[in-house]
């Protein structure tokens, strides 16, 4: 009954999301566009806090601003997008119900096109309007409810809202409107042409919508309005861990990571866990997931328990201890039901690896289930893989593959053995051959065998938005625990998505000093909507338990951004040091920190474009990637250099410039990338190239500190900055950085011709004196000292090339 209930509130809001966006008007919201543009428009949006009172506080905080970010996915989403289609349609039918207006057209899809469910797609009775040749009267949004097969072609059938537009959107009060009124009679006839255009997908903007609106039906609602959290005490004594997976832990994690992963085992509904770069926060949500699986509450152990009813207690006794150990604990006897008594069930097989699949045993019947979920596709398959290949260690310390699904799309090829397309496959065959041979095709329909595989799975994997679809809310089950992996690169109405899956216990792991969620409306920006959850607590005095230790970085690259960004608190893991001293290290030039302050560089804006680009910094990059590749010829291969800017047109001339010069595609050679696109990524050695230099002008978002943080952060071995500093000391944080290479005798200045720069005298004088030869490791097996050749071009080549290029630009 209270499950109906909740349905019916969610249809409701989701109706009325829908109601408010398709009343909208293209042409006024491309106006109040400009006007944003042009720093006219005025601002009723309230700025996002740290706490609030209740949860009428919240939503009107939240929900101008998710309409917001709406309008602007519907006009930039349209601006960006590269091939923009108007298709005709024919109305086929029409009706109406629940205020809405639905109609039917077939329409032709051609390759390269995709219209799907859920996608707003803007309606015109003329096609002049979509191709902005004349103004409209009649036109409307209309969103795709779903497309199907049309003998030879595609029925799109979409919903629209024509009974005027929204005044407010804590109002059900709409105003009459002709544009609609016209549209209304154009479709309610059959034969109709439609000239339509797709805007943009509503499916995350709408779930998070819903997930603000239901807030009020969280467990932990009030935690999360008011941000409050008691500090983590020893509330771990209600559950045991098997001493061979305590004793792992205790081996294999260092302080920080054990804090983290027995802060998990508390009665706390939030447990926060900030990992600065490189410092495990994959690894420890692998030993979260040990701990969590195979703890058992400390009374089911307890030896007058034992003694009063033998070793295995009844069922609702073991429920009761369950509940005790932690309130976090719902999901216990739908699985007793479901699981076998001993032995696999068969769920699916390995994956290649060497790791045996998950037996269920009856003592590992009772245990949490878990949903594991992240901003995007990529951190996510990263961690599904991490699980796949390392496994988890259950309570005797045997590392297994436990029964786990990637549900959703773009599952990369890695895991697809995992994807819940893979297992329905596999299931839909057994279940063919048995049919076969029963005569009997029950259960062997696609509904059924997605329920049986996802009650099956122990632990469940799904982007955010994705944990909102429709195949979560058809479970039969839901889960104890939620983990939510790079959680402060996500805005919290995304990170509440989750939540609505009846989780008690939730695990917010990421990094705020790193870069935060991509949002596209700037006013909403500016507004606070690009803050986390997991940003919100911290800031609002939420506990958080910090890993400290890296293991990514040379220590000389991790000193400036520990100071600068985490309060001087990393330190190195054992033998980092060794790990990542190199051949290269010879040279004060190349790493492991270094600033090459290129002062005769020019910012330059590429026309039509807000991007920048600095055509001085892709030279003398050239010259120093192709100086590292003939003196260490190891780096070719492998990928081991990146080359990162905040600026996309630069990394643009990166690519353009490699593939000129090296005669083959850049990233076989190289990662280029932006700040933005190398987060979660770690390279030998990275290249940063700044780009702004100018007289007197900022710096503009060059100047984010998370930008700056993830910029520097993603070498193992040497991070080489290049930048004019004259230009870069204008910005309080970036002086430090210079000043920083200047003490540490870094900073070089560098003038042209860059070739000269690297030449065998300038190299010398940049030798160090005391080499360590002895402790070279990685890639310089084949360290030779002998400028060679490159395959692809020589000095010269390069340096001509430069001309050219030079040329076209100037
Ligand atoms: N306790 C530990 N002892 C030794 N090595 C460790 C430990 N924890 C993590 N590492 C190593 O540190 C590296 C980084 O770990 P991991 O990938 O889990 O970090 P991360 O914080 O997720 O990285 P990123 O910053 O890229 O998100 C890995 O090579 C891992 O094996």
């Amino acid at each position: 009954m209270a499950v109906e209930k909740k349905k019916l509130q969610e249809e409701s809001v989701i109706r009325r999301f829908y109601k408010i966006i398709l009343s909208w008007d293209y042409l006024a919201l491309l106006k109040e566009y400009m006007k944003q543009k042009e720093g006219t428009a005025e601002s009723t949006l309230v700025k996002v806090k740290n706490r609030y009172t209740d949860v009428d506080d919240y939503i009107a905080t939240y929900e101008p601003l998710i309409f917001e970010e709406a309008k602007s996915q519907i006009i930039k989403g349209k601006e960006e997008e590269e091939v923009t289609y108007c298709k005709l349609g024919v109305v086929k039918s029409w009706c109406e119900a629940d205020d809405f207006h639905f109609i039917e057209f077939p329409c032709e899809i051609n390759e390269g096109e995709s219209i799907s469910q859920n996608d707003l797609l803007l309606l015109s009775r003329d096609k002049q309007f979509l191709d902005r040749k004349r103004l409209p009267t009649v036109y409307a949004f209309a969103l795709v409810e779903h497309v199907r097969k049309y003998f030879d072609t595609r029925l799109v059938r979409v919903r629209l809202y024509l009974a005027g537009e929204f005044l407010k959107y804590n109002t059900d009060d709409v105003k009459s409107c002709p544009r609609l009124f016209n549209m209304r009679s154009h479709i309610c006839e059959t034969e109709r042409q439609l000239y339509f255009m797709k805007q943009c997908s509503l499916s995350t903007i709408a779930r998070e919508y819903l997930a603000i609106r239901t807030l009020g039906c969280l467990p932990y609602k009030d935690l999360i309005l008011s941000a409050v959290g008691e500090d983590f005490g020893t509330e771990v004594d209600g559950w045991k861990i098997p001493t061979p997976l305590r004793e792992y832990v205790e081996n294999s994690f260092n302080q920080y990571q054990r804090e983290a992963i027995t802060a998990g085992l508390s009665s706390k509904a939030f447990v926060l866990i900030q990992g600065p770069p490189g410092t495990g926060k994959t690894q420890t949500i692998l030993g979260i997931l040990s701990t969590i699986l195979h703890a058992t509450p400390t009374r089911v152990h307890s030896k007058t328990y034992e003694l009063r009813q033998g070793p295995q207690l009844p069922t609702e006794e073991k429920q009761r201890h369950w509940g005790v150990a932690s309130p976090w604990f719902s999901n216990i006897s739908p699985r007793d039901s479901l699981m076998p008594k001993d032995g696999d069930d068969g769920f699916y097989p390995t994956t290649g690896n060497e790791l045996k699949p998950e037996a269920v045993t009856s003592s590992r019947k009772y245990r949490a289930r878990v949903l594991v979920c992240a901003p995007s596709n990529s951190a996510l398959d990263e961690i599904v893989l991490r699980v796949l290949n390392g496994g988890v260690h259950d309570e005797n310390d045997r590392v297994y593959c436990p029964k786990i699904v990637r549900i959703g799309l773009k599952a990369h090829h890695s895991i697809k053995a995992v994807s819940l397309d893979e297992l329905m496959k596999q299931k839909r065959s057994s279940a063919n051959k048995s049919s076969t041979n029963k005569q009997s095709t029950a259960g062997s329909n696609d509904d059924s065998i997605r329920a049986a595989i996802l009650d099956e799975a122990t632990i469940v994997f799904s982007t955010l938005s994705f944990s909102g679809s429709h195949v979560f809310s058809k479970l039969n089950r839901g889960f104890d625990v939620v983990i939510i992996d790079e959680a402060a690169q996500a805005v919290e109405p995304a990170t509440l998505v989750p939540l609505a899956n009846q989780c008690k216990k939730v695990f917010l792991v990421g990094d705020p000093a790193q870069l935060p969620a991509t949002v596209i409306s700037d006013i909403a920006k500016n507004h606070g909507y690009g803050t986390s959850l997991f940003k919100r607590l911290m800031e609002a005095g939420y506990p958080v338990k910090m890993l400290k230790t890296q293991y990514r970085m040379h220590p000389e690259i991790r000193s400036f951004p520990s100071k600068e960004f985490y309060g001087d608190l990393l330190q190195d893991g054992d033998e980092v040091k060794s790990r990542t001293i190199r051949a290269w290290h010879d040279y004060r030039c190349f790493g492991p920190f270094c600033f090459f302050d290129i002062h005769e560089g020019k910012e330059a804006q590429p026309s039509g474009s807000g991007s920048w680009i600095n055509i001085e910094e892709v030279d003398f990059v050239l010259f120093l990637y192709q100086k590292l590749i003939s003196l260490y010829p190891a780096l070719k291969s492998g990928n081991q250099v990146a080359i990162i800017s905040p600026y996309s047109q630069q990394v643009k001339l990166f690519q353009k410039r490699f593939e000129e010069i090296f005669g083959m595609s850049a990233e076989k050679l190289v990662d280029i990338c932006t700040v933005d696109g190398c987060q979660g990524r770690e390279k030998d050695i990275a290249i940063f190239s700044c780009v702004r230099a100018s007289k007197d002008d900022g710096i503009g978002f060059l100047e984010d500190k998370r930008r700056m943080n993830v910029g520097i952060t993603r070498a193992k071995s040497a991070v080489l900055v290049v930048g004019s500093a004259s230009t870069l000391r204008r910005s309080k944080r970036w002086n430090k950085l210079v000043e920083s290479a200047e003490k540490r005798d870094c900073l070089f200045k560098v003038s042209q011709p860059y070739s000269s720069f690297f030449s065998d005298d300038s190299l010398a004088s940049m030798q160090k004196k005391v080499a360590e030869p002895s402790q070279l490791i990685g890639p310089t097996d084949t360290v030779d000292n002998d400028v060679q050749p490159n395959t692809a071009a020589t000095f010269d080549d390069q340096a001509q090339a430069e001309d050219k290029t030079m040329a076209t630009w100037t």
